[in-house]
């Protein structure tokens, strides 16, 4: 998880009364109050500045009310809550004893019976002034490729003259302000104030990731994306929606009319095929051609594998087609580039103009911050956010081919989310690498020799169960920075290490503190001191 500070917010914004914005959430103000003036609209109470409405909205964990006089002392000056809400910051005014002449927190309170989870969208929105409506919007979701097809749709979209604005995993940016994220999907009121931001910066197109927690969570209420894309859908975040099909259903709530036009599905899992049956808006679908998937609308063809990268078609079956090409690497990073590419066509642009923004631009290979990011080539290493059984597969398959020596893979599994993952990966690690270095991952507050013991028991196992001749070093080493530095050292010239997991992050979380820790600044560290003992060794 990403530690970064404070969020987007528009320079200049239009205060606003709190009873307009009562009149906004359908809510209830005192008269009294009804003329105060607000200048922004917050959730978290580590956000909230100055003059801002304070959103107390119950959370899986507490209750946002809880947190009120946190935001109320860093400036805030009233509080929109429901009736649980009301009565937690009265008894708290009256456990701290508020002098009785002292007039209580101006509150917008919510009407009974309402779902408080709207709140913060509907407020944002009509703070500032519905800015997505000034966008074209493009969405992503599925369980991995979010973050990849969103830096495809950024490269694509600016080949094309558009200004593009970038909400994901990595960063936030709009225009020349970029931001580390903490969330994949920010809440309501942090990604209407970035959207706001983006409307001020001449950001005319927004290319976002949408987490299947952020949909759950009614984060991106207030916005109505003009095409989402689905890429893919395998185990993750069980440890949230409880079953694959919970999970599934809130992916499907963004291709509903209320959050989007029409949306482009990837048809390569049973997922995406159920997903193009049942979506209530329009939907064209794409197969790629993993695991012998039906023919979409759109499809992949002519695939090259060369030196310069991969070139490959995506065509329809009314004759347009698109000749591009990636130097992304993996079987997987095709399917990105072709439903960036289809998103893009399916909000309008002619598939000429798309091809020759693309011949211009190069092709579709931006740099994705900790995706597939080749950090050095003797040993050749790898860093990857492959987290999820799926991922790990396709992020070892992919590098399979090009390695002449061995495969080295080092990860761990996260501490308090869904474990049933954990010796899944030890199983995958085994079947993909010759060598499997077990870690940590974020603990979280997690003791982490009992994660690092349910990975290596998949691990062990499949270990164990491998063919005869198929020999695969299990081994366990902690902490991460130590197991990225023994596999680097270990590794011969034609090997390549995958550092999986953590891609492009650089705080590593353990028992609620976050430790500096980027795999990247440890993977090349740990090349140069090979390097250097090598120098010696031959000098010797
Ligand atoms: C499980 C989950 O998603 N939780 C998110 C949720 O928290 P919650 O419902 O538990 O809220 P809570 O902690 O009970 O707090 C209640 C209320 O008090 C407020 N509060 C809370 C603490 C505080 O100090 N001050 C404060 O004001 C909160 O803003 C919230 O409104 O709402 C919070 C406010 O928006 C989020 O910060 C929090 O994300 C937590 C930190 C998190 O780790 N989320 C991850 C799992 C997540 O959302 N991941 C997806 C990506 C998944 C993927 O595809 O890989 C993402 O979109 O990032
Ligand atoms: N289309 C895909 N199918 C399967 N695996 C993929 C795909 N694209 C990327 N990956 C793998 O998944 C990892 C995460 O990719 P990416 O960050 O683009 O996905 P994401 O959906 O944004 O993930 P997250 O939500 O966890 O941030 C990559 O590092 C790569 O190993």
């Amino acid at each position: 998880m990403t530690s970064a500070p404070g969020s987007l917010r528009p320079a200049s914004v239009q205060p606003r009364t709190l009873g307009d914005l009562a009149v906004a959430v359908s809510g209830s103000v005192d008269p009294a109050d009804r003329d105060l003036l607000v200048t922004g609209v917050v959730l978290g109470s580590v956000d909230a500045q100055p003059g801002d409405l304070f959103v107390a909205v119950p959370g899986a964990r507490s209750h946002g009310a809880r947190y009120a006089q946190a935001a109320l002392d860093a400036g805030a000056v009233a509080v929109l809550t429901d009736e649980a809400g009301l009565d937690l910051l009265r008894a708290e005014q009256t456990a701290v004893g508020e002098p009785s002449h002292q007039r209580p927190v101006p509150v917008v309170l919510l009407p009974t019976g309402s779902d408080p989870q709207r709140a913060a969208g509907a407020a944002a929105a009509f703070f500032y002034d519905h800015p997505s409506t000034a966008l074209t919007s493009f969405g992503v979701t599925g369980t991995n490729g979010k973050t990849t097809t969103t830096y495809l749709l950024d490269h694509l979209l600016t080949a094309l003259g558009r200004t593009v604005g970038l909400v994901g995993t990595v960063e936030t940016r709009s225009g020349s302000r970029v931001l580390p994220s903490r969330l994949t999907t920010p809440d309501a009121a942090s990604l209407q104030a970035v959207l706001a931001t983006m409307r001020e910066d001449g950001v005319d197109v927004l290319a976002m990731e949408v987490s299947s927690h952020s949909i759950s969570q009614r984060r991106v209420d207030g916005l109505h994306f003009d095409v989402v894309g689905f890429t893919n859908l395998s185990q993750d975040h069980l440890d949230f929606h409880g079953d694959l099909d919970r999970y599934f259903a809130a992916k499907a709530e963004l291709f509903t009319a209320e959050r989007a036009r029409r949306g482009v599905v990837v048809l390569d899992d049973e997922w995406g095929q159920r997903l193009a049956a049942t979506a209530d808006i329009p939907v064209v679908t794409l197969s790629v051609g993993r695991r012998g998937t039906p023919v979409g609308d759109w499809s992949v063809r002519d695939v090259q594998e060369g030196p310069a990268g991969t070139t490959f078609t995506v065509a329809h079956s009314d004759g347009r087609s698109m000749r591009v090409r990636t130097t992304l690497p993996g079987s997987f990073n095709i399917a990105n580039a072709a439903l960036a590419l289809v998103m893009v066509v399916e909000s309008g642009v002619d598939v000429g103009t798309v091809t020759a923004a693309l011949e211009a631009a190069g092709g579709m290979s931006p740099a994705v911050p900790g995706r597939m990011e080749q950090v050095a080539d003797r040993p050749r290493v790898v860093v990857d956010f492959a987290h999820n059984p799926d991922a790990l597969a396709l992020a070892l398959e992919a590098l399979r081919p090009t390695t002449a020596g061995r495969l080295v893979v080092v990860f761990g599994a996260t501490g308090e989310r869904d474990t049933t993952k954990r010796p899944v990966m030890g199983r995958i690690a085994v079947e993909g690498a010759d060598v499997v270095v077990v870690t940590d991952d974020d603990p979280h507050a997690e003791e982490p020799a009992g994660i690092r013991t349910q990975v290596l028991d998949g691990a062990r196992e499949a270990a164990a169960a491998a063919l005869p001749g198929r020999d695969v070093d299990v081994l366990e080493a902690a902490p991460r920075a130590l197991a990225i530095r023994a596999a680097v050292l270990a590794a011969d010239d034609e090997d390549t290490v995958l550092v999986a997991g953590r891609g492009h992050e650089v705080w590593q979380e353990i028992d609620g503190v976050d430790h500096p820790l980027d795999d990247r600044v440890e993977a090349r560290a740990a090349v140069a001191d090979r390097a250097q003992r090598t120098t010696k060794e031959h000098s010797e």
